[in-house]
């Protein structure tokens, strides 16, 4: 049977560099009620300031990124579709973004004219936010009731742990390890700290203590951003066999005057200069695809932050991208998920 489809879900990304298309980028990304999740007056409001300075803002950082393609995470995630594509004996295999193009309405109809009976969905964050993975899949389900679409879907889980995703991660961190180095920095995509209060099912345990996350139960890791990037992170030093020493974690991108999950990328970039770090690497497992805010935001601007503040060099480590124990894994996966 070839009636089992796959369907790859990303973030996106503007369809151009234009002041423009990165305004309607950030407005349609910025007004997910899932992204900024305040009343919908609010939320307007509080937007519409920020689109006043951002686009044009973050049309220049995406100029130093961009590739002649298109956008780093767009171009990368169309290299991971096709090695999946090779992999997955099921059935079609399409991609689809979660704000601007390929969308993820045009993958779905694509997946229905195959005549697929089941998708496997598989949000791309291996770590579990409703400001990535919730509307992902809500986004999907609209679509399949929109087009009465006649087919299943089975969501892909976090798969913050998952042996063969940190496998991957350490074959493809592998040559960058193997360089001489002082520190490294594991630098996790950043949320504001009230969507993990929002969460925390016990109502008393999220950021009540400085070690909560290390002490998570099963029940509050289930929906703790945080507390799985730490496993990822821990699983990943574990099989990489650093030493405690060695590595760090930071949480990046704070936008907005809210309070986020600390410690802060910026800050970290500062203290590890201070206390002597020349040679810092930097990689980012919240991402499996680099993007903006690992091209532009680290290796271009925490660089140069790394070295005002005394450091030598910082290195980023790219991405999973199209690494082929990636998409193996990543194919594993949805096997499971397909077969559940
Ligand atoms: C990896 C998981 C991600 C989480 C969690 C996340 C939450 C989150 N992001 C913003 C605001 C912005 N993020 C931006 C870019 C961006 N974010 C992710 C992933 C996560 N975001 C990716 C993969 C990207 C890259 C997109 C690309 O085209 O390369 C941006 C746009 C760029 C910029 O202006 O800096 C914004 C804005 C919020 C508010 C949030 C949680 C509430
Ligand atoms: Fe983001
Ligand atoms: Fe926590």
């Amino acid at each position: 049977m070839h009636d089992q489809g796959l369907l790859l879900v990303n973030l996106g990304s503007p369809l151009s560099t234009e002041v423009a298309d990165v305004r309607q980028y950030l407005n349609q990304f910025l007004m997910d009620p899932h992204v900024v999740d305040l009343p919908w007056p609010l939320r307007r409001l509080l937007v519409s300031l920020i689109l006043l300075r951002r686009p044009a803002e973050s049309a220049e950082a995406y100029k130093l990124v961009w590739q002649p393609e298109g956008s780093p995470l767009v171009v990368i995630s169309e290299r991971l579709r096709d090695e999946v594509r090779k992999l997955w004996s099921h059935g079609p295999v399409e991609l689809g973004m979660r704000y601007a193009q390929p969308s993820i309405e045009s993958a779905l109809l694509r997946l229905a004219e195959q005549n697929v009976k089941s998708v496997v969905l598989a949000p791309l964050y291996p770590q579990f936010a409703e400001s990535t993975t919730t509307t992902a899949i809500e986004e999907a389900e609209r679509i399949v009731n929109k087009h009465k679409l006649t087919l299943e879907l089975r969501t892909l889980p976090a798969f913050y742990e998952d042996e063969s995703y940190i496998h991957a991660l350490v074959a493809s961190a592998r040559p960058d390890l193997e360089q001489d180095f002082d520190h490294l920095l594991l630098s996790f995509h950043g949320l504001p700290e009230r969507h993990l209060t929002k969460l925390d099912p016990t109502g008393n345990h999220c950021l009540q203590s400085a070690d909560c996350c290390q002490t998570a139960s099963d029940e509050v890791l289930a929906g703790c951003y945080r507390a799985q990037c730490l496993r990822t992170a821990e699983r990943f030093a574990s099989a990489a066999q650093l030493q405690p020493q060695q590595w760090s974690v930071s949480f990046q991108s704070r936008l907005g005057r809210a309070k986020w999950i600390e410690p802060y990328t910026e800050e970290q970039l500062e203290e590890l200069a201070g206390q002597g770090v020349k040679k810092l690497l930097v990689m980012s497992p919240a991402f499996v695809a680099d993007c903006i805010e690992t091209l532009e935001e680290l290796a271009i601007r925490g660089r140069e932050q790394f070295i005002a503040a005394g450091g030598e060099d910082l290195h980023l480590i790219p991405c999973l991208n199209d690494h082929p124990e990636w998409a193996a894994a990543l194919v594993r996966l949805c096997e499971a998920r397909r077969s559940s």
